[in-house]
């Protein structure tokens, strides 16, 4: 089982994330924080006109006048609510921003992962990243920011509307500031740290639920149920542990807030009542700070409700970006490539340390040779294609193309050089366009013209058929959408790699289905995809080998021999005994079948 984490982005690297994006959309920042100020504005002035309202009264007032500051409230209350409608309105506009920002930098990022590195780390932490974590940002920044926002508006602009009304009574908040801060800071560092932890013990629940869910009929047939269902329930009560934690913290923290809010409410009515006897403040400017000061309890406590949300959005985004710390390529100032011969040289390669698949390889394959590599199931023919698309870096020896490590190049550049051709041919929902260019898009390569698309489709025998379709290029299939059919398939795929245009070809299990006699259409196609190719076959059918220039047969991860079909069959050795058993059994077959 595998248990590599991905990292954690350091708290620097969100900062700048978040400064970056903020600097990027600085205008409707601006315009979200002014709508949230000049309701906040509105918001405030209700308590200036219910003041004036009370001393009026108390002085003696008209009706007429009365009527006046009421039907002023009511103006007031709705200018409040229509501008705050629109302020979260941006706001939440603003954080689906974010949001697609985040994941989009995560998609990217992971697409462009070594396989190796993918295939090392817990399946469970790459998945929860783009899905739990992904949804824990979003209720963040959709709700969290915007309430968060709106606290700290209120609350600064509550301060200032306390010192303008009256600067003796607003000392009487600074009772509540050593409280505040203090508990503040203690929860906020203890609460970031359990939130990570819960992040990362739903990311191991997720991981064992994954696991045994793929491995069911493992765990069947072994008989685990059992076993894993208690390595569920352990990661399960880690998690619970945990969340109890983060629990525990704000029953601590709670009791300072109320505290914090109580206190200074309780000291302004004293304080307050004792100035307003003494004539240092009127009842108008009285009733408003009260008011005010109970007026700041309600964002407090928003800001504290909220900023358990961001702690854990914070985390989540921590553990999306983190994802960008994983190097992508190795070293990016590799010389080009001159030309496309390969040459492998001594290579040692195994997958795990102590179980050593190749034993010493060489090779060399010359420019535009076509070569074939054979051998019994389990010899490494596959982990050879591995070796020469640069998905993993051998152990030792050396491996280059054109004269340069493969391992040196980055992958971007590598994949427009070296390009794995396998059976499978996914057609991604979208247009035909869109299923051709898909490479180009990842590389954030400019859009390949629609003549080069039809180009690539008339060498692989696929412009009929896409002619045939009402909307052409921009026909949306896969998906339930209009049907490929499996040959068309292929030829997409090969259309696809024409158009990336690779000098070497790695074609591993892409033959395997290749009908030699009937499928003379794919058979053509493929033509057009390797001539003047350096092309490597990885043969897991022994007929493919009549097609090569030469042959490579591997056994036990060393290569056993080499040469022309021919001249190998001539010579008796393990060639001609795989060769011997395959057509016998290849007659078999035909004979039974
Ligand atoms: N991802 C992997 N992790 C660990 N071991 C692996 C991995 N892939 C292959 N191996 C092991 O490496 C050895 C060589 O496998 P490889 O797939 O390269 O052989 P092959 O000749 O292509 O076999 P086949 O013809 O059956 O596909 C085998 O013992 C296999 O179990």
């Amino acid at each position: 089982m595998n248990t590599n984490r991905l990292p954690l982005a350091e708290r620097r690297q969100v900062r700048l994330w978040t400064r970056d994006f903020l600097s990027a959309s600085k205008g409707q920042v601006a315009t979200m924080v002014v709508l949230f100020l000049l309701a906040l504005v509105a918001d405030l002035l209700g308590p200036q006109l219910l003041g004036h309202l009370v001393e009026s009264v108390e002085d003696g007032t008209t009706a007429t006048r009365v009527d006046l500051i009421a039907l002023a409230f009511v103006g007031v209350l709705l200018a409040q609510t229509l501008l705050g409608r629109l302020a979260r309105m941006r706001a939440v506009v603003l954080g689906e921003k974010a949001l697609a920002h985040a994941r989009g930098g995560y998609v990217r990022k992971v697409v462009g992962l070594p396989m190796s590195t993918v295939e090392s780390v817990d399946p469970g932490d790459l998945l929860s990243r783009s899905t739990a974590d992904v949804e824990k940002l979003g209720e963040s920044v959709r709700f969290a920011l915007p309430e968060i926002l709106m606290a700290l508006l209120t609350a600064a602009l509550t301060i200032v509307a306390m010192v303008l009304t009256s600067p003796l009574l607003a000392l009487v908040m600074l009772i509540s500031l050593p409280p505040l801060v203090i508990g503040v800071r203690w929860y906020r560092r203890r609460a970031a740290r359990a939130y990570e932890r819960l992040l990362a013990d739903w990311a191991e629940v997720q991981a064992s639920m994954h696991e045994t869910a793929h491995g069911a009929e493992t765990v069947e047939a072994l008989g685990l149920a059992e076993r894993r269902i208690a390595h569920g329930a352990r990661a399960l009560a880690r998690a619970e542990r945990t969340q109890r934690h983060t629990v525990n913290l704000q029953t601590w923290f709670l009791p300072v807030l109320d505290l914090s809010t109580f206190v200074p409410l309780a000291a302004m009515l004293l304080i307050g009542g004792v100035a307003y006897i003494n004539g240092l403040v009127g009842l108008a400017a009285l009733t408003a700070m009260v008011l005010y000061v109970e007026r700041l309890a309600d964002p407090l406590a928003e800001l504290v409700e909220w900023m358990d949300e961001l702690q854990l959005g914070n985390a989540a985004l921590r553990r999306i970006l983190g994802v960008e710390q994983v190097p992508t390529e190795s070293g990016t100032g590799a010389p080009l490539p001159e030309g496309s011969a390969l040459a492998l040289r001594d290579i040692h390669f195994g997958y795990r340390p102590g179980a050593e698949v190749l034993h010493g390889v060489d090779l060399d394959v010359a420019e535009g040779e076509f070569l074939v590599v054979v051998g019994p199931s389990g010899s490494g023919k596959s982990t050879l294609a591995k070796l020469i698309t640069g998905t993993y870096a051998p152990g030792s020896g050396t491996a280059t193309v054109g004269g340069v490590p493969i391992a040196d190049i980055p992958a971007e550049r590598l994949r427009s050089r070296i390009a794995m051709v396998t059976q499978e041919q996914h057609i991604f929902a979208g247009t035909i366009r869109d299923n051709l260019t898909l490479g180009d898009e990842l590389d954030g390569a400019q859009a390949e013209s629609d003549e080069r698309l039809w180009d690539v489709l008339r060498a692989v025998e696929a412009d009929g058929w896409v002619r045939s379709c009402r909307n052409g290029l921009d026909t949306e299939v896969g998906s339930g959408r209009t049907q490929v059919p499996p040959a068309v398939a292929q030829q997409l795929a090969l259309a696809r790699i024409l158009l990336v245009d690779p000098r070497v070809l790695v074609l591993d299990e892409a033959t395997s289905e290749m009908d030699l006699s009937a499928s003379r259409r794919i058979e053509r196609s493929f033509a057009a995809l390797l001539g003047g190719r350096t092309v490597i076959a990885i043969a897991h059918r022994m007929d493919i080998a009549l097609l090569g220039d030469r042959v490579l047969v591997l056994d036990d991860g060393r290569v056993a021999e080499h040469g022309r079909h021919d001249d190998l069959l001539a010579a008796d050795g393990r060639y001609a005994d795989l060769w011997k058993s395959w057509t016998t059994a290849a007659d078999r077959s035909a004979v039974g079948g």
